[in-house]
């Protein structure tokens, strides 16, 4: 395999019994990259998750993850990943500092420092008994092991659930940190507002298959955006009808408003064509243009035709 990537699924497949976990899964995830993992509840992004750490087996196809044989190399693969499982299940009377304290000499020590500076970051009071603590805590410690030993690759498996939105944006710049430190990140959600400012590229998964895999900013450019233009003088519908990419073009004298799927260069042009007054463009809503997509996708093959 490929040593830049860190992590490579091939023909990945899982099933529980008749039932589709995931199927034919080819992914590639470069070192150093943010992935953001998306598809609604049930699509198989744990399943996933599960089968790159070696707590599922695959029924077919492989995986290797920072080059290693997940199967083979578990331990030292361990060591080398930060890993917040989807359900945290804490038990025993630990507090969150004795909890991590564990945590930290399983995987050989870290510097405490780094431990206290996330739990700073993050607001969370380590003296507490995680049992007590509430689910938006319960996540940051969470968050905390994952990150605290600063590792080569974190796989994070809905890491914003129970986070209130500031903490939501001290973890996406928890995230922009480990990028520029070259760590690569994993990370699942069913909400791509949540990945879209720190994700490289986005892969959508959904009935168990990968749907695509799309550069961020790629997304933005199919983005479908409503125009409204202002001209001086009522113009002629029938002008902007049949431009590419324009669509539910309405005409009242002389405002027009229409939706435009990728560039508006062709609109620009015929709108030149009158006195312009004003030209109004809602910011690209990449949520819809990703549930768009999402929905009237065909299948596993768009994958290969969409990879970056
Ligand atoms: N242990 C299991 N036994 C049987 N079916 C399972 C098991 N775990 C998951 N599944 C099924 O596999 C499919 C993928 O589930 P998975 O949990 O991987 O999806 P997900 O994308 O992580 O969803 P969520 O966001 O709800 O966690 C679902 O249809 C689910 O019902």
């Amino acid at each position: 395999m490929t040593s830049d990537l860190a992590v490579l699924t091939e023909d990945l497949t899982k099933f529980y019994g008749d039932h589709r976990g995931v199927e034919g899964l080819n992914l590639e995830v470069g070192t150093g990259e943010v992935m953001g993992f998306l598809g609604p509840n049930g699509a198989g992004k744990t399943t996933t998750i599960r089968l790159l750490l070696d707590f599922l087996r695959p029924s077919r196809g492989r995986t290797a993850v920072l080059g290693l044989d997940p199967r083979r190399d578990k331990a030292a693969l361990h060591r080398q990943i930060g890993y917040l499982p989807g359900e945290l299940a804490f038990p025993g009377r630990d507090t969150a500092e004795d909890l991590l304290r564990f945590f930290g000499d399983a995987r050989g020590g870290v510097a405490w420092s780094k431990v206290t500076d996330l739990a700073g970051r993050l607001e969370v009071d380590l003296s507490r008994p995680v049992r007590t603590m509430s689910k938006g805590n319960k996540q940051k410690v969470g968050l905390i092991q994952a990150f605290m030993h600063e590792p080569a690759l974190l796989i994070l498996d809905e890491p914003t659930s129970g986070l209130d939105p500031l903490m939501q944006q001290e973890f996406l710049a928890m995230v922009r940190d480990a990028r520029s430190a070259g760590q690569t990140v994993f990370m699942s959600s069913h909400v791509l507002a949540e990945v879209q400012h720190v994700a490289d590229r986005v892969a959508i998964v959904r009935d168990g298959r990968l749907v695509a895999v799309e550069r961020v900013e790629s997304l933005g450019r199919r983005a479908v955006r409503a125009v409204e233009i202002h001209f001086h003088d009522p113009v002629d519908p029938a002008d902007f009808t049949d431009l590419p990419g324009v669509s539910d073009v309405v005409v009242s004298g002389p405002v027009l408003t229409c939706t435009v799927d990728g560039r508006l260069d062709p609109l620009i042009k015929a709108a030149a064509r009158y006195e312009v007054v004003d030209l109004l463009s809602a910011e690209p809503d990449l949520e819809e243009t990703f549930l768009s997509f999402y929905y009237h996708s065909e299948g596993a093959g768009d994958a290969h035709r969409t990879r970056a």
